[in-house]
C-alpha cells in the first residue's frame, strides 16, 4: 500500500508520515529533505538558487545518508528548498528515487507537495493535511526554540505564508490536493488525534475496498 500525504508548510505531514508508516510497518520518506538538501549543497558552495545546471548537478549527485542532518531543518534552507523546486529539471531528476522508494515492498508513506498528484497519482491512500496558518506557525516556532534556535512567530509565519504562495503558483507541481485527497484540517488537534483521524482515514478506505 502507498500512503500519499500533502499539504503547506508545517502542516504535520512529516510527523504524520512517521507515525502512520510506524502504525502499518511501512517505510516513510519526507520528500522535502530531498529538496532541502539541494538547496542547503547550493547554499554551501554560495551559488546562485536559481543556476539551473549547477541545481540539477547536485540534485543527481544527492546522497540520501545525509538526508537525517539537522542542517536541513532551518528557515533559510525551506526557503531556498521552495526556489529550487520550482526549477523543473530539478524536480525531473528527483522524479526516479521517490518513485522507486514508493514501489518498494512492503509499503510506503510519502509526504510532500506533489505525492498525491504527480509523485505516486495511483498511491492507495492521499491525505492533504491542512492547519490554520497561525497555529503551524507557532508549532514551527515551539520547534526552533525546543532545537535551541531563535525563532520570532512573525517571521515564521511570514515565511510559511510567502513559501505556500510560491509552492501553490509554480507552472509545475503545484502544492494542491489531488481530486481524490482526504482533507485533514488538524488545527484543533494533537499530534495524537491527528493520527487517529488519518488511521481511521485509511481504515475507511481499505474497508471500503473490501466491499467492492
Ligand atoms: N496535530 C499537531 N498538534 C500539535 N503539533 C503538531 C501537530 N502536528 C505536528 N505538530 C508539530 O508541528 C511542527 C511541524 O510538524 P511537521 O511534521 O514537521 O510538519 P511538516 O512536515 O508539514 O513540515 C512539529 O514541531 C510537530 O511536532
Ligand atoms: N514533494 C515536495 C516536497 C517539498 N517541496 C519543496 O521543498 C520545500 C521544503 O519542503 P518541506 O516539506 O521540508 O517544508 P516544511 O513543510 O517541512 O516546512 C517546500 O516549500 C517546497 O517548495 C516540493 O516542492 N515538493
Amino acid at each position: 500500500m502507498i500512503i500519499a500525504i500533502d499539504g503547506p508548510a508545517a502542516s504535520g505531514k512529516g510527523t504524520l508520515g512517521k507515525r502512520l508508516a510506524h502504525h502499518y510497518g511501512y517505510r516513510h520518506l519526507d520528500t522535502g529533505v530531498i529538496y532541502r538538501a539541494v538547496a542547503k549543497a547550493l547554499l554551501d558552495l554560495g551559488a546562485d538558487l536559481t543556476d539551473e545546471a549547477l541545481a540539477v548537478a547536485v540534485a543527481s549527485e544527492l546522497d540520501p545518508e545525509k538526508f537525517g542532518n539537522p542542517a536541513l531543518k532551518t528557515q533559510e534552507v525551506g526557503d531556498a528548498a521552495s526556489v529550487v523546486s520550482a526549477i523543473p529539471r530539478v524536480r525531473e531528476v528527483l522524479l526516479n528515487f521517490q518513485r522507486r522508494f514508493a514501489e518498494d515492498p512492503p509499503g510506503a508513506v510519502l509526504d510532500g507537495r506533489d505525492i498525491g498528484t504527480v509523485i505516486c497519482p495511483h498511491a492507495d491512500v492521499k491525505i492533504f493535511v491542512v492547519a490554520d496558518a497561525r497555529v503551524r506557525a507557532r508549532r514551527r516556532t515551539l520547534e526552533a526554540l525546543g532545537r535551541g534556535e531563535v525563532a520570532d512567530e512573525a517571521a515564521v509565519l511570514a515565511d510559511i505564508i510567502r513559501r505556500d504562495e510560491r509552492d501553490q503558483n509554480r507552472p509545475i507541481a503545484p502544492l494542491k490536493p489531488a481530486t481524490d485527497a482526504y482533507l485533514l484540517d488538524n488545527s484543533n488537534l494533537d499530534i495524537e488525534g491527528g493520527v487517529r483521524a488519518a488511521i481511521d482515514i485509511v481504515e475507511a478506505v481499505r474497508a471500503g475496498r473490501q466491499r467492492v
